[in-house]
């Protein structure tokens, strides 16, 4: 007899998995998942058992069927199981260790050394690390691993693995976006927008209020509490703020003549206090007290803020001002609609349905995504495709034994991140597709670390298993390199042999991604109000804007009044993704709306307002914010030079970096010197790591999850270094593995010297080479950025890889020597001690300059 999976056993006696387990455990038998596999005394003894009643019904038990799937069953028993079918499960047996033969150990010939002294300190340490820990990433904390047991904490909802982000954070303020998709975290992410900001000292006064706001807000009684407790904190500011001699210099040599002294301390509060929101304008304060705008100013310069008139103040600063003039502030926070979006009731567990999972496609190029989803929906995209790549996100819904499965056809997981950075989590469940016959390619790895990154639960598809030169067993092992082990080799991914082509396997994905959605419980309520996020739009001639959403919650139907970003509209017409009208689109269902007045951004979650004009409110007034929010600084990034505040503040428990390196064994070295920094304070924790230039899904990487790159010989692409500036990355290149560790190490501790940056001058193209006997290789070049400078250190860049760095022999327009050259011409150049040089390479001039870094 074959030995046969538990969902296979329930399947055949036609129960549920869930409910299966439960009766296994009763009877004595121990499984966690529908994967687990069961010794043949078991199946025989669950069999009578079954049989009991079950005769009577004239149910049959071991049929035809059961032997079919028993084939592709893995020999031997597991002695644990991926999925935990109840909560109580979670502390699993931990699975065996992954396959440690594979791993690469670094650091041969560490590349010229630039700045260090004594650079080559870092190696014995690595290499010891290398020993202690091999090559696979640290396995993931079981509630945060990847693979396929994750369902359990639903993922599409609550990313546990990940804690919040502040551009996420104000993604989903900014959207009103309900607390479930982004958790958000108590984080002070408004002072950051409030410009201008108190200096610190206030600030850290002023902050004992916050604080007490914070904690006093959420429940309702204590809002009473809160204003009494106020006061008394808004007059120990005052006190505080006034004994601060630093903070007014002016007040200190306020003798008897000068006005204002008088009046403190102590400061009378004798008025009735005046009312303003959780921020206000200069003109509005001073309006509402009654003193004119110049006033207003004047005492803030006082307090160390320079703001004009129209500039927003926070409450605890309009406090403070207020108090100097012995006035009171109440701050009430008006709940605008924007809010009550947010703050709609819990669903009442009893209206909660199953609703189906939500799959993304990824994997490296030409792995055959689009075929394998093709395959599924049985259609055929890739004919259609212009070069058979895939040229959009569009979500399809699929029926496989009576349950829905929606894919979104994401070209990869360059669109997942990009959504996931505007806040927006719609995957349950990521398929990475590996060819059998490539084996695992660089965005592989990339993709494995996204879908990590947002803590969705990965099934591997090994596709193109009719090829003859197709080796599962390879790509298994390669996986087991980044932490995904096969089930069947003791770890607790769902790997899936398949065939786009033949459709082999197919029937097994479908089946293995329902068994995964079917533990993760997912459940939304149809009844309410729909909600959901715009997977993409566009603005169509004929139709106006035109938004495919994806339904996470409640129902949309046809003219629902609804708000997308700064797009609203009232629901004219919805399409299923065949493009049939329906009235009604329920949760996972994806539909394009049109009615939208603008074409909203994919990632916007979009909800449904009781009538058009709270949509148009809304979407105006998200509108205005975005306006200010352009001209205020931007968000606060992780960034090595104020990692230290960062960490004081709270803002940052865990700091995350993404390694890109000439070699993967630089890579390794790095990853695990960075991680072994991690104190109590902070974590490190490397999201990914590649080899090769540092690419824009890098930053966009970076930028979705908070990180800083680390860049060791390579350099940012043409896009990469424009969307880094963009998206405000930290990106920092090293020559010396050891100065990367240090920098990193002393931000930690806020010991970051004040140092010499670099600055990238220009950049050059060769064009041409000349070898000229006793002068050596001549580059003739075109300067395509910036300009060269004849002192300048310059590198030589081949594929976005470091090859060299020095400095100039030379540099000549025509025959003269010159001290530079711009962009838009032509120069020929010769490097000291350098003749490698080869056309296509980049040079890169720069220079180094005095950074002044603030003290934490
Ligand atoms: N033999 C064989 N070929 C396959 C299979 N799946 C995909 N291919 C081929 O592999 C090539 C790439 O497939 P695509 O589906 O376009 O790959 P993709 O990952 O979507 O690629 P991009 O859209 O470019 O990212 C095509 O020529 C497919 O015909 C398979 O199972 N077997």
């Amino acid at each position: 007899m074959v030995k046969k999976r538990v969902h296979e056993l329930a399947k055949e006696l036609n129960i549920e998995n869930k409910e299966f387990i439960k009766k296994l455990n009763e009877m004595g038998i121990e499984v966690k998942s529908p994967l687990s596999t069961l010794e043949d005394a078991e199946t025989d003894r669950i069999l009578k058992e079954w049989k009991k009643p079950a005769a009577k019904s004239g149910k049959g038990s071991d049929g035809a069927r059961g032997k079919k799937k028993g084939q592709k069953q893995h020999h031997g028993r597991r002695p644990e199981s991926r999925f935990d079918p109840g909560p109580g499960l979670v502390d699993r047996v931990p699975s065996r260790p992954p396959d440690r033969r594979f791993q690469e150990r670094p650091i041969k010939g560490e590349p010229p050394q630039f700045r260090s002294p004594q650079p080559v300190k870092a190696e014995p340490a690595q290499t010891g690390a290398a020993v202690q820990q091999p090559g696979h990433p640290p396995r993931p904390e079981k509630a945060a691993g990847p693979g396929a047991q994750r369902p359990q904490q639903k993922p599409a909802s609550a990313p546990v693995s990940q804690p919040p982000r502040g551009r996420e954070e104000h993604a989903a303020r900014a959207k009103g976006e309900p607390a479930a998709p982004v958790r958000q975290p108590a984080r002070q992410w408004p002072d950051h927008l409030k410009v201008p900001r108190v200096p610190q000292e206030i600030k850290a006064v002023s902050e004992k209020v916050r604080a007490e706001k914070t904690r006093g807000e959420r429940g309702k009684q204590e809002k009473q509490q809160r204003q009494g407790g106020r006061d008394q904190e808004r007059k120990k500011i005052l006190e505080e703020t006034v004994a601060d001699r630093k903070l007014r210099p002016a007040r200190k040599k306020g003798a008897a003549g000068q006005e204002r002294t008088e009046a403190r301390p102590p400061v009378v509060v004798e008025k009735k206090p005046i009312v303003i929101g959780e921020s206000v304008t200069v003109q509005e304060l001073a309006e509402k007290m009654k003193k004119s705008p110049a006033d207003i100013i004047k005492r803030l310069m006082m307090l160390g803020v320079l703001a004009t008139i129209n500039q927003e103040i926070d409450a605890d600063t309009a406090g403070i001002v207020a108090a100097e003039y012995g006035l009171e502030v109440e701050v009430k926070v008006e709940l605008d609609a924007e809010a009550l979006l947010t703050q709609e009731a819990e669903d009442d567990p009893a209206d909660l349905a199953p609703r189906p999972c939500v799959v993304t496609v990824m994997g490296h190029v030409d792995h055959g995504k689009t075929s394998l989803l093709d395959a599924i929906r049985q259609t055929n995209v890739t004919a259609t495709e212009a070069g058979g790549i895939t040229q959009h996100i569009g979500a399809y819904q699929i029926e496989h034994n009576n349950k829905k499965i929606t894919f979104l056809d994401t070209p990869g997981h360059e669109a997942f991140t990009a959504m996931r950075a505007r806040g927006a989590q719609v995957t349950d469940i990521a398929i990475l597709v590996v060819a059998a016959d490539d084996g695992v390619m660089p965005q592989t790895v990339e993709a494995i670390n996204h879908a990590r990154a947002a803590g969705v639960p990965i099934i591997v598809a090994i596709n193109k298993m009719d090829k003859p030169d197709a080796n599962p067993d390879r790509v298994k092992q390669q996986l087991t390199e980044y932490g995904l082990v096969a089930e069947e080799w003791g770890g607790d991914t769902v790997m899936v042999p398949v065939s786009a082509k033949t459709r082999q396997g197919i029937e097994d994905l479908l089946e293995m991604i329902l068994l995964v959605a079917e533990m993760a419980d997912l459940k939304a309520n149809p009844k309410r109000a729909g909600r959901g996020t715009v997977i993409e739009a566009e603005l169509d001639k004929g139709r106006g804007p035109v938004a495919t959403v994806l339904v996470q919650n409640g129902t949309l139907t046809v003219g629902d009044n609804v708000v997308a970003g700064t797009a609203w509209g009232r629901v004219r017409a919805m399409m299923d993704y065949r493009g049939r009208r329906v009235k009604k689109a329920v949760p996972s269902m994806p539909v394009e709306v049109l009615g939208f007045s603008e074409v909203p951004q994919a990632g916007d979650m979009f909800y449904v307002v009781p009538d058009e004009k709270t949509a148009r409110s809304i979407a105006e007034k998200r509108a205005n914010r975005k306006r200010e929010e352009e001209f205020k600084a931007a968000m606060p990034r992780v960034s090595l030079d104020d990692l230290f505040k960062q960490i004081k503040e709270g803002q940052v428990k865990e700091l995350r970096a993404i390694i890109k390196a000439d070699v993967q064994g630089s890579v390794e070295a790095l990853k695990q010197s960075l991680e072994r920094l991690s104190t109590d304070e902070v974590k490190v924790n490397i999201i990914h790591g590649g080899v090769g230039a540092i690419t824009e899904t890098d930053i966009m990487l970076a930028s979705a999850s908070n990180a800083i790159i680390i860049g060791f010989n390579v350099r940012p692409d043409v896009n990469a270094r424009g969307v880094a500036e963009r998206e405000k990355v930290d990106v920092r290149l090293y020559r010396v593995i050891y100065d990367a560790i240090e920098d990193v190490k002393a931000a930690m501790s806020g010991l970051l010297e004040p140092e010499y940056r670099e600055v990238v001058l220009g950049r050059a193209e060769v064009r041409k080479t000349f070898k000229i006997s006793k002068v050596g290789t001549i580059a003739g070049c075109y300067v395509t950025e910036g300009k060269i400078t004849r002192d300048a250190g310059v590198r030589v860049i081949r594929d976005g890889i470091v090859v060299h760095e020095g400095k100039l022999d030379s540099l000549k327009r025509f025959k003269d020597d010159v001290r530079e050259v711009v962009q838009g011409y032509e120069c020929g150049l010769a490097l000291e001690k350098y003749n490698e040089i080869r056309e296509g390479d980049v040079i890169e001039a720069f220079t180094t300059e005095a950074v002044k870094r603030e003290l934490a």
